[in-house]
Formats: C-alpha cells, sequence, structure tokens
C-alpha cells in the first residue's frame, strides 16, 4: 500500500509535467497525507512539522502534543493574520527609524517565523512576494550578510570548509533531506557589491533559495543553501571576535578548486539530478568553476548567465520603447560600465543576441559595446587586456569615434557615443552623477535607457529620480534594487523597473529540473531570456515598463522555455516516470516557435497559454503527500487551507485513509496470524505433546513459521 502511494504520488507529478506541456484542464487538488516521523516537542522544534497553536485536539493527542501547547487552538487563517498584523505594526512602529534599522527588524521578524514553522513563513511570503523580496533578497540581505556573525541564531543550510578537506563525501550525508532538488553555493567571495563577505556570505543562498520555493514552488524541503568556506581576505572580517567562518587567508589556485571539485563530487554522489547555482562568486572564479563544470554537471552561474538574460530582456524593451523592430537591436549602442562577472556575462549575450537577429547579417567583428572599468574605456591598447573582455575593446577602425582613447572617463564616453542605453554593473554607488545623465539626455534614442544595475541600492549607480530629473521624462529606468516609481507632474508616472537576476534564475532552475537535463545550455537560458522579453505587453513598454513583478506566472512561463529548449537540444532526461521520448512529444506545441528570439511577437495570449498550462504545475501542490514532489503544498490559498492535510503536518490515521487503511491491513494479517497459531495449538494439543514427547524439540519446526511469519508482519 505504501509503494502504491508512493506511485500515486510519483504519478501525479509527472501528470504535473504533462499538464505543464499538454492541454488537459487542472483537476481538483486532492491533497495526500503527510507522515510525521516526530513526536512531542520533538515536532514543535521541528520548523518542517510546527504549526505551533493550530495543531488541533485530535493531533495534539495523535502526536504526543497534549499538554505541550496552550489549550486554544488557533487556525492557520488566525495565525496568519496575527503574523500579517504584527509585520504591520512593526511598519508603523519604526516609521521615521533609521532605513537599516528597520530592514533588519523586518528581517528578523520573518527569519523568526522561517525558524518556528515554515508552512506558515512560506504562506506569507508567497502571498506577500513583493512587500517581503526586499527582506529576504535585496537590499536587506546585504545587511544580513554584513552583519551575519552578530545576527547568527540558528545554522540554515551547510558549510563546506576547507579543513573539511576529504570528508564531504560523508558530511553530505548529513543534510537530514532525502532528496535535493536545488542547490545555491556561494564562497562569499562577492556578495552583492559589497566585497569579500567570507562565511557570512551564506544569507545570499537561503534568500535566492527562498525565491526559489515562494516563486518557482520548488518543495523547501528540496532546496539547500551551501557556504563554501575556504577563508577571506577581508581584514575586518578575520579581526572580528565574532566573525564565524575560518580565521584564514582565501585558498587559491589548485588548493581552491580542490575543495569546490570535491563538493560538486559529493553533491553527484549523493543528489545526481540536482541543480547547482553559484553565486557571487569573485570573478576569476565565477568563470573557471562555470567553464569546469558546465558541461558536467546541471549548473549554471547565476552572475554570469542569469543577469545577462534579464539584462538582454531590458534592452530588447528599450529597442521596442523606441517604436523600432527588434531587428534593429544590432546598431543600438550600450555602454556598460562594469567588466566583471556580470557585465561581461551581459556583453557575451547581447552579442549573441545581434549575431542572431533575423534578417539582419553582422559580421563577428560588429562591435556596438563600449565597455568600461575602474580604469576607464577598455581599448585594444590595453596593457595586459583580459580575453574575456578583448572581444569588446574598442580599436582603431573606421567605426570607432575619434579621440576616444584607452581609459577614456565615462562622462567623456557618454558624451562622445551617445549611447542607445547605459548598463551599470560596477558596485560602485552613484557613478551615473549628474554629468553623466545630463550627458545622457543627448543620447541618440528617443528614449535613453539607464540600468543601474548594482546591488544593494547603496551601491546603484544612480537613482530613478535623478534619471527623470537629468536625463528627462522619456528615459527608461531600471535597477537591481528596488525604487518607488517616481512621479513627473501631470499624472504621470517614471517607471522604476527591477532588472534583476530574480526574474530569470526561479524559471531556469525550474525549468532545468523538470527537463532532468543533465547540462544547462546556452540555448535553454536564451529561451528563458527570450521568454522574459517577451512577456511585457507593447503597451507597458511604452509607459517605460520593461519586467513583470516577480511572480509564480513569470518563473512558470520562464520555466517552460527552458524545458523545451532542453528537449529540443536532445538533452533532457526526464523527471520522475516521464521520459525523455514523452517530454519531446509534449513540448511538440504551437508556442515555441513564437517565443523563439527568430520572430519574436509580442502576444500575451500565445504566452498566457502556457502560462495557465505552467501554473497548473505550480498551484496543483501536492497535500505534503511525503514531501516527495517538487511542489509545495503552501501554494494553496490560505482559504482553502484544511489545516489537517494541506497544511503539511499532522496527518495521521484519520487524516489519512490510505495509511490508515494499510495499518489496519497489516494489523488484521497479524491479528490473523496470531489467531491461526493459537488455533492450531490448542486444536493439535495432545497431539502437539505426543509429538512434544516423541520428537522432542523438533515440534518447532512445526510451529516456527508461523511465529516468523507473524513477527514479520508486526514490523
Ligand atoms: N541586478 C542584477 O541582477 C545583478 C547585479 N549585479 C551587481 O553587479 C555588480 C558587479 O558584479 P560583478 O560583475 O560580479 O562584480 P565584479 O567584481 O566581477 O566586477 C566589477 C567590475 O566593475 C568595475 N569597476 C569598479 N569600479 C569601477 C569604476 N569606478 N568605474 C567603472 N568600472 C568600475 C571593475 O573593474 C570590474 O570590472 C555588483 O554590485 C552586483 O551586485 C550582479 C549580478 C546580478
Ligand atoms: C542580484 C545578484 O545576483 C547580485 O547582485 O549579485
Amino acid at each position: 500500500m505504501l509503494a502504491s502511494a508512493a506511485r500515486r504520488s510519483c504519478r501525479r507529478s509527472s501528470s504535473q509535467i504533462r499538464r505543464l506541456l499538454g492541454s488537459s484542464a487542472p483537476p481538483a487538488v486532492v491533497p495526500g497525507p503527510c507522515i510525521v516521523p516526530k513526536r512531542g516537542n520533538d515536532i514543535l522544534n521541528d520548523p518542517w512539522y510546527n504549526k505551533d497553536t493550530a495543531f488541533p485536539t485530535t493531533e495534539r493527542d495523535r502526536l504526543g502534543l497534549r499538554g505541550l501547547l496552550p489549550p486554544r487552538v488557533m487556525s492557520f487563517k488566525e495565525q496568519y493574520e496575527r503574523f500579517i498584523n504584527s509585520y504591520r505594526s512593526l511598519e508603523n512602529n519604526t516609521r521615521g527609524e533609521p532605513e537599516s534599522m528597520v530592514a533588519l527588524a523586518k528581517w528578523r521578524i520573518l527569519n523568526r517565523l522561517h525558524d518556528r514553522n515554515e508552512t506558515l513563513y512560506f504562506r506569507v511570503l508567497i502571498d506577500n512576494i513583493k512587500d517581503f523580496a526586499p527582506v529576504i533578497y535585496t537590499p536587506t540581505v546585504g545587511l544580513v550578510c554584513e552583519n551575519y556573525s552578530g545576527l547568527f541564531r540558528r545554522p540554515r543550510g551547510m558549510y563546506f570548509s576547507a579543513n573539511d578537506k576529504g570528508e564531504m563525501m560523508s558530511m553530505i550525508y548529513n543534510w537530514p533531506a532525502e532528496k535535493v532538488d536545488m542547490i545555491v553555493v556561494t564562497d562569499g567571495s562577492r556578495i552583492l557589491g559589497l566585497g569579500d563577505l567570507g562565511v557570512q556570505g551564506i544569507g545570499i543562498p537561503i534568500g535566492k533559495l527562498d525565491l526559489y520555493v515562494a516563486a518557482a514552488g520548488i518543495n523547501p524541503q528540496k532546496v539547500l543553501p551551501v557556504m563554501l568556506d575556504v577563508g577571506t581576505n577581508n581584514k575586518k572580517l578575520l579581526e572580528d571576535k565574532l566573525y564565524l567562518g575560518l580565521r584564514q587567508p582565501r585558498l587559491e589556485g589548485e588548493e581552491y578548486l580542490a575543495i569546490v571539485d570535491e563538493f560538486m563530487e559529493a553533491v553527484r554522489a549523493r543528489w545526481p539530478k540536482a541543480v547547482v547555482q553559484f553565486e557571487d562568486f569573485q570573478m576569476k572564479w565565477a568563470f573557471e568553476t562555470l567553464e569546469r563544470y558546465r558541461n558536467r554537471f546541471c549548473t549554471f552561474n547565476d552572475d554570469i548567465q542569469g543577469t545577462a538574460g534579464v539584462a538582454l530582456a531590458g534592452l530588447l524593451g528599450a529597442v521596442r520603447a523606441q517604436g523600432l523592430p527588434l531587428q534593429d537591436f544590432p546598431n543600438q549602442k550600450i555602454v556598460v560600465v562594469g567588466a566583471g562577472s556580470a557585465g561581461i556575462g551581459v556583453l557575451n549575450m547581447a552579442k549573441q543576441a545581434s549575431l542572431r537577429m533575423p534578417g539582419i547579417h553582422i559580421t563577428e567583428g560588429h562591435n556596438q559595446f563600449w565597455v568600461l572599468d575602474k580604469d576607464g574605456l577598455i581599448t585594444k591598447a590595453r596593457e595586459g587586456l583580459d580575453p574575456a573582455v578583448a572581444g569588446f575593446a574598442r580599436g582603431s577602425g573606421p567605426d570607432e569615434i575619434p579621440d576616444l582613447q584607452e581609459g577614456a572617463s565615462l562622462v567623456e564616453v557618454v558624451k562622445k557615443v551617445k549611447p542607445h542605453a547605459l548598463l551599470g554593473l560596477s558596485g560602485v554607488g552613484g557613478i551615473f552623477n549628474e554629468e553623466v545623465l545630463k550627458a545622457m539626455k543627448e543620447s541618440d534614442s528617443p528614449r535613453p535607457a539607464v540600468f543601474a544595475m548594482s546591488n544593494p541600492t547603496t551601491k546603484a549607480e544612480c537613482t530613478p529620480d535623478d534619471v527623470f530629473k537629468h536625463v528627462g521624462e522619456n528615459a527608461i529606468f531600471a535597477s537591481g534594487s528596488p525604487f518607488s516609481n517616481v512621479a513627473l507632474g501631470n499624472g504621470k508616472t517614471g517607471y522604476a523597473n527591477q532588472a534583476n537576476n530574480m526574474y530569470l534564475f526561479p524559471g531556469i532552475g525550474l525549468g532545468a529540473l523538470l527537463s532532468g537535463a543533465r547540462i544547462i545550455s546556452d540555448g535553454m537560458l536564451e529561451a528563458g531570456a527570450e521568454c522574459l522579453a517577451s512577456y511585457i505587453t507593447d503597451d507597458d513598454i511604452q509607459k517605460g515598463i520593461l519586467f513583470p513583478p516577480v511572480s509564480r506566472h513569470i518563473t512558470a512561463q520562464v520555466g517552460a522555455a527552458v524545458l523545451r529548449a532542453a528537449v529540443a537540444e536532445d538533452l533532457a532526461e526526464g523527471c520522475d516516470d516521464v521520459g525523455p521520448k514523452e517530454l519531446a512529444s509534449m513540448s511538440e506545441v504551437p508556442y515555441y516557435e513564437e517565443i523563439n528570439i527568430t520572430s519574436l511577437k509580442f502576444e500575451p495570449m500565445a504566452m498566457s497559454e502556457v502560462l495557465t498550462k505552467l501554473t497548473v504545475l505550480l498551484t496543483v501542490g501536492n497535500g505534503g503527500l511525503r514531501r516527495s514532489k517538487n511542489v509545495v503544498p503552501h501554494l494553496q490559498p490560505p482559504c482553502e487551507q484544511k489545516i489537517n492535510r494541506e497544511n503539511l503536518t499532522g496527518s495521521t490515521e484519520a487524516d489519512a485513509p490510505d495509511i490508515l487503511f494499510e495499518r489496519m491491513y497489516q494489523t488484521r494479517i497479524c491479528f490473523g496470524c496470531l489467531l491461526l497459531t493459537i488455533f492450531h495449538l490448542v486444536a493439535h494439543m495432545e497431539s502437539i505433546f505426543a509429538e512434544i514427547d516423541a520428537h522432542g524439540p523438533r515440534i518447532w519446526l512445526c510451529i516456527a513459521p508461523f511465529i516468523c511469519l507473524d513477527m514479520i508482519m508486526s514490523l
């Protein structure tokens, strides 16, 4: 019976994939039971099972909780409202207080809930993602990482340090969850634009994985935040008495790679199908590890590849905002400030997009980019020119702007190039100053685009207020961390878009996971980016809206696009009992061509169908059926929460008909065996005694099978 329940759960998840790509209508949600392997206080101390005062009396009895909780039973809805009310009071009571203090207070209240009751935590997060994303993610996560050692109360995720060399293969089995689908790993060497924060960088994988749960519907028990602590070169941290990481300089060269290699092999050994996302590695290791693992593991680097997709979607949006066809993209002049992992990732993907534009023939040598780093404009005359950026370095050909020399300043470049788009990935706050923005006003574009993508807020290259003031009301603005829209007067709004890889990475991970792809190819990433680019309608684009708010809708669409690309490239190996062949036939749906960049159409109708289908996947939920699937049960709206079953915990016999039946069935067999044995003994008492007299212990050979059978059934 247990096995058949497991099979049913598997079938259910595969039918979710079918629905994702097929055409059947969403079935009614029938959540399954949840087995609680713990009792009493162990349940209350486990955030995964704990539901505090919401345990009804029957569950309190069954789970040994009677007397361990105050008598009043509170519904999930009441708990939910109580939390939201206390959060809102915190907001009201801290008005006018310093921003960082308020941000940390908000983070603390959410984190405490996360530590205590995950069901409630993810429910409030999912329902209020717009409000809470800036708390669990950028900008507050930056502040949390900076102060992590002082804020630390309970561990979350796994820590592999340089001292663990040779032990990781066994350490990985210390993680309590049987299955892990998504891993986000960092070495803490480049946390947002805040530099080397060592072990304190763990806040980034935690925040990113919260978004995976909220936006992609990944089961929170199947995500794993990881910190690779190879030391830190941050002097302040090394001298900080509270610092929780290794107090040693960072490992370098082969020693460093040996740690990362060992970690990756350990992951492969325990969870060969897990997707591993690299996050916030300093540039040299970001590129090195990407090249090292991309063809061997299902992995991607979010800073290089996720950011590129988001920036490209924004740049394509800026073309549309000018009323131009996408084919005009290769003619757009783009200044990129910052030649690190993010900047170079963007340049590579944007160049590929130009080369693939249909009907346009451009050569490899075509260069529409001007790239600056801390030493100014990068030209071919640069000493020790980094090969990663060499292809974008300005030369001395006829298409060059005269007098723009190696190392030219940003303002000089903007004045002379008059770019259509100015993109900041420098980690230097305020670098797009008034002079630079006023120069952008002279842009050759009627809708000059300024993307201040560095994080957190303090590192943003400029603010939307500055942009709309100095560049003009026609400007298009996007930033890595959230800003408020700007009132321009006359009822007009200057939109402050958030250009952050959070629009893509949950969909990339979801699509890769469901496809069961061996690796994550450029094609899969491009498909995700193209999907994001086509998401916004022309009307919105005209208003200056480039990106949708982060939601499960957009993640679902991106996930579908990534999955289809995996199938198209023959990389998909299938997921659960949906094999590659089945996936291939399912993905033969008409929309694929339409969301391909070669014929990019902006038809929300076509997309919305994909959306509906994928949303089904993400909303069906599994009712916590042994947590064996990707989709969290928390995703049903609170009004539909039947606390016993959908709220994850406490389901035993009364809530779990399958299991009840199974136990009854077992009990009956055991009982039957026992009766048979007794019956056998009584019925043959006389002859048994005679036998014992005659044969001695051999009589046990006759009784033993019954006793053994009985014992086995009792197990
Ligand atoms: N919005 C988003 O989705 C994302 C934003 N980012 C942000 O981008 C920033 C950079 O990230 P990475 O490329 O990984 O860092 P990185 O450290 O690899 O690169 C930084 C680059 O900026 C350049 N730079 C430094 N000072 C400069 C100056 N004064 N003028 C011009 N260039 C200067 C450096 O020379 C280097 O090329 C960070 O703040 C990060 O938070 C990164 C990934 C995603
Ligand atoms: C958003 C992000 O990944 C970063 O700032 O590094």
